[in-house]
């Protein structure tokens, strides 16, 4: 099992005498989790979102645990002379893919995106959106134990935008970690494991709106192989579990993270038999 990747008492300032930026930063992402990351303009999120990614490195403290790491930066570096599909199969090979995988995941993220129209032109003349679609495609293509995106939603069409929570959705069902930064409150809503604010150079718990044990929730009952354990990812996602029977769970999961418990029931190995869905509007345990 890889271990929790871990900023244990970071901090980072710009220049020797600069002042701190972040201080006195704990943060601990388990393999699997979505945080979201918030603040206002200028207060360091990205600074954050970089220490996580690896590509800085803290002034004081320490990161540990960081697995095969994937980044999209708030911006992102479009004149280089490459075509797209030229881009991403040689980003692809630096992540170890061997060339033909790499070629082959190029062609598939760039279908995915709705940018396959464009594999052929030179990074320069793409347009921004274009651009940002390749910035993306270029961190999912191998797969990453653990994503960082910083506002990669932003330029991207309505299309694009809904590929890139899909694919956020899959990494995490696989056991991968995501950390994120969006300007707009309502990306990925009710899905983070846990949000946090950067305010006055620490990094500061919210309560994810939606995650808690109040609001609407599903119950869906669900059927494993003989002597099925509940896969974890569907584990992670629900409120509470009762097996009412041996293999047989009674499932209850805040509505928004419903899509989530039913694709990891659905994609185990074996599946699941998704027996019924019920949506209450009370919370699990009260009254009916
Ligand atoms: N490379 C750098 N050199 C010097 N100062 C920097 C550097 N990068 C960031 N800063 C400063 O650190 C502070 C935090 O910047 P950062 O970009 O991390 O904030 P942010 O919350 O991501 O901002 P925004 O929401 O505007 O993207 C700002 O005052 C910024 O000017």
């Amino acid at each position: 099992m890889r271990p929790d990747l871990c900023l244990q008492n970071a901090g980072r300032r710009y220049g020797l005498r600069g002042p701190w930026v972040l201080r006195g930063v704990d943060l601990t992402v388990a393999p699997g989790r979505l945080v979201r990351v918030e603040g206002a303009n200028g207060t360091g999120k990205s600074t954050l979102l970089r220490l996580l990614a690896g590509i800085d490195a803290p002034s004081e403290g320490r990161i540990t645990g960081r697995p095969r790491t994937a980044y999209v930066p708030e911006r992102f570096p479009p004149a280089l002379p490459f075509t797209a599909v030229g881009y991403l199969t040689h980003l692809g090979a630096v992540h170890g893919l061997t060339r033909t995988a790499a070629a082959r995941a190029a062609g598939e993220w760039l279908e995915r995106l709705g940018a396959a129209a464009y594999a052929g032109t030179p990074m320069a003349r793409l347009s921004k959106g274009t651009s940002q679609k390749i910035a993306v495609a270029q961190a999912l293509l191998a797969e990453p134990e653990l994503l960082v995106l910083d506002e990669a939603w932003t330029g991207l069409d309505t299309d694009a935008r809904a590929e890139l929570e899909r694919a956020v959705a899959e990494r995490t069902a696989a056991g991968g970690s995501v950390v994120f930064v969006d300007h707009d409150p309502r990306r990925l809503a009710g899905l983070p494991d846990a949000t946090y604010a950067v305010r006055d150079g620490s990094l500061v718990p919210c309560a994810a709106p939606g995650s808690g044990p109040s609001g609407p929730h599903v119950t869906v009952v669900a059927q494993g192989p003989p002597d099925g354990r509940l896969p974890e990812d569907a584990h992670r996602a629900v409120a509470s579990a009762e097996e009412t029977t041996p293999g047989t769970y009674r499932l209850a999961v805040p509505a928004s993270r419903s899509d989530v418990l039913l694709r990891a029931l659905l994609t185990a190995r074996p599946p699941w038999h998704v027996v019924s869905v019920e949506q209450r509007a009370d919370t699990p345990g009260s009254p009916r």
